[in-house]
């Protein structure tokens, strides 16, 4: 064979493979590849057994809430890579927009935060799960406020602070690892506190909520985008509730609340509920049509990881931790599809001054 058969053969050939492996990376490029996905602080023989104790937690149902905290940091230290990876530095979902790209959507869904809170320059806000910052990042440049993260996982600092000094934002945006049940901060201490689909891992929002209300000054504003289940959930429906139950367990959630729970909560804990609105409903545009991948791009990503698991460059159980995404990608389409779940129910509150307090 000739040089120019054996250069042509070989383009063809990587093509073919970038074709079939090559997957779609998230809009906001990290410069990693596939096989450098990792699992933040597990040692890469032990993700098969971290796995394993994950998904029996769902069979121990009478966990501790301190056990709940060790659970959802394990879930982020084994999926956070791959959400980084193929979704993007906000762990998130937005309606989409028309004629608006799938980050422009998600800015505008986090932008919308700092608008409720009214956010400005002077402010010291406080980000309840910040994940690795993509919201905090966005929200901070827009609103010019010092923004303060927390999240339980240590792997998740590490990246936010990488990203924020990257942007040019880390003298904006600060990073604490922590448990959002129990924050290092002092009382009455930021402007305004925002959540992005972070509470829902609270095994009781009471707590968290509490938490929150405690270091807002009088008269700062809270808002939050919770999972709950809407008014159309009926929980005598065996479908219902699979798609639920589906839900909880790819997402590590202890047990998903309903939508007329969160307003209940919010006032017991002293907040003044402004506003309360289910960003999902129509005409907004749907949030789950991103995840609704044809068959064939989903084999394309298990043919893929099981490659690379054979050869060894990604971790053993990387398969299995795919598997369980993909399962709960069709539990979250079908919770859009049929209304009886939402991941951005809002909810709008203010601490009260002291003396409305009192
Ligand atoms: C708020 C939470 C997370 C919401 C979403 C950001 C994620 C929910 C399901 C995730 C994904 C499912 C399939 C994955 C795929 C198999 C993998 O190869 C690459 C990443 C996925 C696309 C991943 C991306 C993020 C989600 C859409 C919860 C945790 C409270
Ligand atoms: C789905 S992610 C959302 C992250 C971020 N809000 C975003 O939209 O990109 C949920 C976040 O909540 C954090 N979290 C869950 N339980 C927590 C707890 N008990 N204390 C602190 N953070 C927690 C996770 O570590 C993760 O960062």
């Amino acid at each position: 064979m000739d040089t120019i058969t054996i250069v042509s053969i070989t383009s063809l050939l990587a093509g073919i493979l970038y074709w079939l492996f090559g997957m779609g990376r998230a809009a906001e490029q990290t410069k990693r590849r596939a096989a450098d996905v990792s699992f933040g602080s597990i040692n890469s023989e032990k993700v098969k057994d971290k796995y394993n104790q994950y998904s029996k937690f769902f069979r121990h149902l009478d966990q501790k809430p301190e056990q709940v905290a060790d659970f959802v940091n394990v879930f982020y230290d084994l999926i956070t890579d791959m959400y980084e990876y193929l979704w993007g530095q906000s762990f998130h979902f937005s309606p989409s927009i028309k004629g608006k790209t799938r980050l422009e959507s998600t800015r505008i869904h986090e932008e919308m935060l700092a608008d409720l809170m009214g956010a400005n320059s002077s402010q010291k806000i406080l980000d309840v799960g910040c994940g690795v910052g993509g919201p905090m990042r966005a929200i901070a440049a827009y609103s010019g406020s010092h923004i303060v993260g927390i999240t339980i996982n240590e792997y998740q600092v590490t990246r936010a602070k990488a990203y924020n000094e990257k942007a040019g934002l880390d003298e904006h945006c600060e990073v604490v690892c922590g448990n959002f049940l129990k924050m290092p901060f002092e009382d009455e201490s930021f402007d305004g506190a925002y959540s992005i689909e972070a509470t829902c891992h609270a095994p009781k929002l009471e707590d968290v909520y509490r938490e929150i209300f405690r270091v807002l000054k009088p008269g700062s504003m809270y808002v939050s985008y919770e999972w709950v289940t809407t008014e159309l959930y009926n929980s005598e429906d065996p479908e219902h509730v699979e798609i639920i139950h589906g839900i909880e367990i790819g997402n590590a959630l202890p047990r998903l609340r309903r939508y007329s729970d969160i307003a209940e909560v919010a006032k017991r804990v002293g907040f003044e509920v402004v506003k309360e609105k289910d960003l999902a409903k129509p005409p907004a545009g749907v949030w789950w049509s991103r995840l609704r991948k044809t068959k064939f791009s989903n084999w394309k990503k298990r043919m893929m990881v099981m490659v690379l698991e054979k050869l060894g460059f990604v971790a053993k159980g990387t398969g299995e931790v795919q598997e369980m995404l993909l399962r709960t990608i069709h539990h979250l389409a079908r919770g859009g599809e049929t209304g009886i779940f939402t991941p951005m129910h809002m909810i709008l509150c203010r601490k009260p001054e002291k003396q409305q307090q009192a």
